[in-house]
């Protein structure tokens, strides 16, 4: 990550959520290609996000990552998204993460390929640092492929496929939305450019949208 980051703290997750939701339609008013982090953390942003006035048509976009589980299951990440957008007509770059990581990944490579550089990434990060589906510590960190498998990470479902750090890296700003008091350990570390797997992206522009908990502060 290029240090340090532009770093905002919001008095609650809702501000930092709009405050989100409000960068993604500054940065992505004509479209634009863009990457969007899966999880809890991002999905009140996607939602507001969703209502702005913008060329959806020209958008497209693709998780950061996905876990290996039915298309309709309630924890893929692409359908939490969509469903959090709401009825825009844009692209969603969906991971066929069904199929299983290896697949999955083959499966992506050119797709992914195609679209980049990204012209956003708005990323989470994980209590233990991780980001997309980057585990610290997991060899998919050291590949150099587009998209990586991911097989025993350790949070659930084991089974994952991830943008690796070639792609995340080719992202013209990165903006991290972190939120709540379980995130503050991970945040300082972001922040101390510690080696997690965050601080392993490589961005032009990198942009940290906290709250007062994870940022520790009363
Ligand atoms: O498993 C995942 O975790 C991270 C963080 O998720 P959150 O629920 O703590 O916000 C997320 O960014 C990633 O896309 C997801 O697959």
């Amino acid at each position: 990550m290029s240090h340090p980051p532009f770093l905002e703290v919001f008095d609650t997750p809702e501000s930092a959520a709009r405050a989100a939701a409000r960068l993604l339609a500054e940065r992505l008013s004509a479209g634009g290609r863009a990457v969007l982090a899966g999880g809890q953390t991002p999905l009140l942003a996607y939602t507001l996000f969703g209502k702005a006035d913008l060329l959806w048509h020209r958008l497209q976009l693709i998780p950061s990552d996905e876990r290996c589980l039915p298309p309709e299951h309630p924890e893929r990440n692409d359908r939490a998204i969509a469903a959090a957008l709401g009825p825009q007509t844009y692209t969603l770059h969906r991971f066929p993460a069904e199929l299983g990581p290896e697949e999955a990944a083959r499966r992506m490579e050119q797709t992914v390929r195609e679209l980049l550089p990204f012209d956003l990434a708005l990323l989470g990060l994980g209590e233990d640092g991780h980001t997309a589906s980057l585990f610290p510590d997991h060899p998919a960190l050291a590949s150099t492929r587009l998209v990586v498998p991911v097989r025993g990470a350790p949070k659930a479902p084991p089974e994952r496929v991830s943008l690796g750090l070639a792609a995340l890296s080719q992202s013209a700003t990165v903006i991290y939305l972190v939120t709540g008091v379980a995130k503050r350990e991970a945040l300082r570390r972001l922040l101390r450019g510690e080696d997690i797997p965050a601080n392993r992206i490589q961005a032009a522009e990198v942009m940290v949208l906290a709250d007062r908990a994870a940022r520790g502060e009363p």
